[in-house]
C-alpha cells in the first residue's frame, strides 16, 4: 500500500526554486532515506509532505489525504521531527512529553520513550538548558509520542554523539518492527545503509536517483565496484557530481 504519493512537486521561495518537480512514492512500513547536498531541497520536501508548507505546483497525498487541507485528520497519525524543535524555554523534558502525549487518545509510554532516547537523567531539565544533542533527542521523542503510523524525521541524528546515534538507530529499528513508515533525511551514509530500505537522492530540487542503497552503488559506479569496496558515499559523490576529479594522466607524466 502506498502511503505517501508526491507528483510533480514544485516549491519556490522568491527567486529560488527549492523543488523543481519531485515525484516520490513511499510504501507502508518502508524506511525511505532522503539524501542530498546542502540546499538540495530535502527539508522543503519533508515540510510539504508534513503539511507545514504548501507546494506551488504538483500533488501531495498522505494516506490518500491532502496534508494541508486534511491536517486535523493527519495530525494523529503523522509524527514530525523538525531540524529545530520550538518549545517554551521553561518547559521541562518530562512535562513536554506528557503534554504532547495528552493530545493523543493512544500513544507511547512516556517513561519508556524517555529511556529509549537516552534522556532519563534530563527529565527535570528545562528546554533552554538542553544541549543541542539533547534537544535533538527530545524532538525525536516528541515526534513519536503519539505512536504515529508515519514518521517524518529531518536530520535524525545530526549533532548526536556516537552512543546517541546508536540509541536512536535502535529506536528507528523498533519503528520498523512495529510497521511504522519512516522518511528520514540524513547526511550520514552509515545511517542510511543501516536503516533504509530505499534511498532517494535529491540534488538541485530534483530526484536524481531512487533505489536501494546497494542498487545505488551498482547504478552509479562501474560494474563490480561494490566487490572492490566501493561504498554508498562513493556512489553519492558520483551521482551528485561531487566526486574528486581523477588525476589528469598528462599532468602526472609531466610531474615525473
Ligand atoms: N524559508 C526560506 N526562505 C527562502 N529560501 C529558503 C527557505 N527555506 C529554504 N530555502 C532555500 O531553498 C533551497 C532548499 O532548502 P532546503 O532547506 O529544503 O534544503 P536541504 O536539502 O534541506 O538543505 P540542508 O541539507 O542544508 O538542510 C535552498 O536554496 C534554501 O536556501
Amino acid at each position: 500500500m502506498t502511503v505517501i504519493e508526491v507528483d510533480g512537486m514544485v516549491k519556490r521561495y522568491g527567486d529560488t526554486t527549492a523543488l523543481a518537480g519531485i515525484d516520490l512514492r513511499v510504501e507502508k512500513g518502508e524506511i525511505l532515506g532522503i539524501l542530498g547536498p546542502n540546499g538540495a531541497g530535502k527539508t522543503t520536501a519533508v515540510e510539504c509532505i508534513g503539511g507545514l508548507r504548501a507546494p506551488d505546483e504538483g500533488e501531495v497525498h498522505v494516506l490518500g489525504l491532502d496534508p494541508r487541507r486534511d491536517r486535523s485528520r493527519l495530525r494523529p497519525v503523522v509524527g514530525m521531527q523538525l531540524q529545530e524543535a520550538m518549545l517554551p524555554d521553561d518547559l521541562e523534558v518530562g512535562e513536554a512529553l506528557s503534554l504532547y502525549r495528552s493530545f493523543y487518545r493512544e500513544g507511547a509510554d512516556v517513561d519508556r520513550l524517555i529511556a529509549d532516547v537516552g534522556l532519563e537523567k534530563k527529565r527535570r531539565k528545562r528546554f533552554k538548558e538542553l544541549s543541542g544533542g539533547q534537544a535533538q533527542r527530545l524532538s525525536l521523542a516528541l515526534a513519536l509520542v503519539g505512536r504515529p503510523r508515519i514518521a517524518l524525521l529531518d536530520e535524525l541524528t545530526s549533532g548526536l554523539d556516537p552512543r546517541g546515534r546508536r540509541d536512536i538507530w535502535q529506536v528507528v529499528e523498533r519503528l520498523r518492527e512495529d510497521g511504522t513508515t519512516v522518511v528520514l533525511v540524513s547526511h550520514l551514509m552509515e545511517e542510511v545503509e543501516r536503516l533504509c530500505d530505499r534511498v532517494v537522492l535529491v540534488d538541485g530540487g530534483r530526484v536524481v536517483a531512487d533505489d536501494t542503497p546497494t542498487g545505488l552503488v551498482d547504478r552509479a559506479l562501474a560494474p563490480g565496484s561494490r566487490a572492490k569496496g566501493a561504498t554508498l558515499e562513493d556512489a553519492y559523490l558520483a551521482l551528485t557530481g561531487q566526486a574528486p576529479e581523477p588525476p589528469d594522466l598528462e599532468d602526472l607524466e609531466e610531474a615525473r
